[in-house]
């Protein structure tokens, strides 16, 4: 049991630096199976608005998703931070161009067509870590995705990687959980 997020947080990021770093193609088979997983999953073939993030390098690469669901003609958002720590999701097609912004350097949608929170059908939920008993996360500590699935009603899924698994942390009580866990 870590004895912070803080502590915790620090320790996941290293740990899969780590693994990005050393171990690139242990990283990229667990990722292979979690997408096929995915892709096989009631909730991922019932849905039609799916909303997700562009990874980091060291996060489950969400390219292969992205690019199975156009194939699928399903319609993709990603994140983009907004004022007061909230998250909108705009949608992207194969000609929106991304942008770089912020202290994480993440890439973000220009479009200007969001999508409201009762419209999605499907939303993967990236963490450093998840919980398998519980289904919380930990996040980079901005609390974006701790407001957004708070009154979200459409399927959440975490995708998790043997290393972002089997530790614990303290919960808030504005921890919000994670409907399904694919491991
Ligand atoms: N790829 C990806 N995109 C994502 C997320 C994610 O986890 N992964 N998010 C998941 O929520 C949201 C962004 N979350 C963020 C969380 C914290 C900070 C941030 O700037 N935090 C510190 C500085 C970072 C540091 O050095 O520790 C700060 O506020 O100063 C930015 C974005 C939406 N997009
Ligand atoms: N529903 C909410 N309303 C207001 N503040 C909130 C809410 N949820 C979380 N916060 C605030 O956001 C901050 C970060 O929360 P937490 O450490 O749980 O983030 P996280 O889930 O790890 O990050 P993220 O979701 O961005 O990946 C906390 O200071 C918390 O008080």
């Amino acid at each position: 049991m870590f004895k912070s997020k803080g502590l915790a947080r620090q320790h996941q990021q290293n740990r899969l630096k780590k693994l990005v770093a050393d171990h690139p193609d242990k990283k990229a088979a667990e990722e292979k199976q979690l997408h096929q997983k995915l892709f096989a999953s009631s909730f991922w073939q019932q849905a039609n608005h799916v909303a997700l993030t562009h990874a980091m390098a060291f996060e489950v690469a969400t390219e292969p998703i992205i690019q199975r669901a156009w194939q699928e003609g399903k319609f993709v958002y990603l994140a983009k931070v907004e004022a007061n720590r909230a998250l909108s999701f705009r949608l992207v097609t194969e000609k929106t161009p991304l942008v770089q912004s912020g202290k994480l350097g993440l890439w973000e949608p220009t479009s200007e067509v969001t999508i409201a929170k009762d419209s999605l059908d499907l939303v993967i939920v990236p963490a450093l870590a998840f919980d398998f008993v519980s289904h919380h996360r930990l996040g980079f500590g901005g609390g974006y995705y701790d407001r957004f699935l708070f009154e979200y009603e459409g399927a959440s899924v975490g995708l998790v990687l043997e290393e972002q698994s089997g530790l614990t942390w303290p919960v808030d009580q504005h921890d919000q959980a994670v409907q399904y866990l694919i491991k």
